[in-house]
């Protein structure tokens, strides 16, 4: 069920009502309700909600991933506003899974994203546990058109690989997606040899897949991460960034449904985050898994709210064209 954008969620501590310079999200955000028309503008980014922990429920996790967009929302409302000028950012509401009817919301959540993507727009999807992704692709899928060759980058401690015979969950998305789409290639950031059976491992080899483990990116430098990324993408028309918060430390975000004890830095998935959505190919990113329920002191949100304006501030289509 789509839920067009809430006014009210858009406060927070205002400096100044006149000096720009002072401004925040909340005081910039434009509203954007997907059931009317859309104007075109040349350079936006809009963020849509999917409140949904269904594919949670079904993989056996901590459900609360549904209370994440309202949250993230909340927390990037009040970040300050550093966006080039003719930047317009917008909340285009909320797709809700109702009823347990996981499927249905993941194909309104891809009209939802063609929507933002046809209208030039660059899309940022708060999830929802990672069965976000699923309808994220589906949009994208869309937007390109099938002949496309699409690079799905995902920054996650799991695979996501999981057989899904009984339907699909939190669990199975990529290899749904590498099941129906032959023009898809998956490179996982972040896995931890712990977070994963070796059945996982061998869904992973058998699909082709291409991973850096979790310890491989901590000692290595990071400019052997950009290169794999840049030679990824150099095999693809377009890229779309996934980011599982469980890819992160359990002491920076506690507030997911299964913690990662060695998860990456908060500051190495940032310069990740940078990276990837400052390539030209990189057209839309959804940040998935943050379960305000098990937050402490509201910090997996914060750093979810961070990560979303940082995909804002790096995303090469909103730079001033040279
Ligand atoms: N979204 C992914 N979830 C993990 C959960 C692992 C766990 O609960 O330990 C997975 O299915 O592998
Ligand atoms: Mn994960
Ligand atoms: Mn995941």
């Amino acid at each position: 069920m789509y839920q067009p954008p809430d006014a009210g969620r858009w406060t927070g501590r205002i400096d100044s009502v006149s000096d720009e310079q002072a401004f925040r999200l909340h005081q910039r955000i434009r509203l954007l309700d997907l059931s009317q028309p859309l104007e075109t503008v040349e350079r936006a980014a809009a963020f849509i909600g999917f409140a949904c922990d269904e594919g949670v429920r079904r993989n056996q996790g901590r459900q609360g991933a549904k209370e994440a967009p309202a949250a993230v929302k909340a927390a990037l409302a009040r970040l300050p506003w550093h966006l080039p000028e003719g930047v317009v950012v917008y909340d285009a509401g909320d797709v809700v899974c109702v009823d347990e009817r996981l499927e249905q919301s993941q194909t309104e959540l891809g009209k939802a994203v063609a929507r933002l993507l046809k209208n030039g727009m660059a899309s940022i999807v708060i999830g929802g546990g990672h069965e976000t992704a699923y309808g994220h692709y589906l949009g994208v899928r869309e937007a390109l058109g099938p002949e496309a060759r699409l690079g799905i980058l995902n920054i996650d401690a799991h695979f996501d690989l999981r057989p899904y015979d009984d339907g699909p969950t939190s669990g199975t998305m990529f290899r749904q997606i590498l099941d129906q789409d032959e023009r898809v290639r998956y490179f996982c950031l972040g896995i931890q040899r712990l977070g994963n059976t070796a059945a996982l491992f061998a869904a992973a080899e058998t699909y082709g897949c291409r991973y850096m483990l979790e310890d491989e990116l901590t000692a290595g430098p990071i400019e052997a991460a950009y290169e794999q990324i840049e030679e990824f993408a150099a095999h693809h028309d377009a890229v779309m960034l996934t980011i599982c918060m469980d890819a992160i430390s359990a002491a920076a975000a506690p507030g997911v449904s299964a913690p990662s004890p060695f998860g990456l830095a908060p500051s190495l998935v940032r310069a990740l985050v940078r990276r990837i959505v400052s390539h030209p190919k990189t057209i839309s990113v959804d940040l998935c898994e943050v379960n305000p329920l098990w937050d402490e002191g509201g910090k997996t949100v914060a750093l979810a709210a961070a990560f979303c304006m940082e995909a804002l501030l790096h995303f090469r289509r909103l730079q001033p064209r040279r």
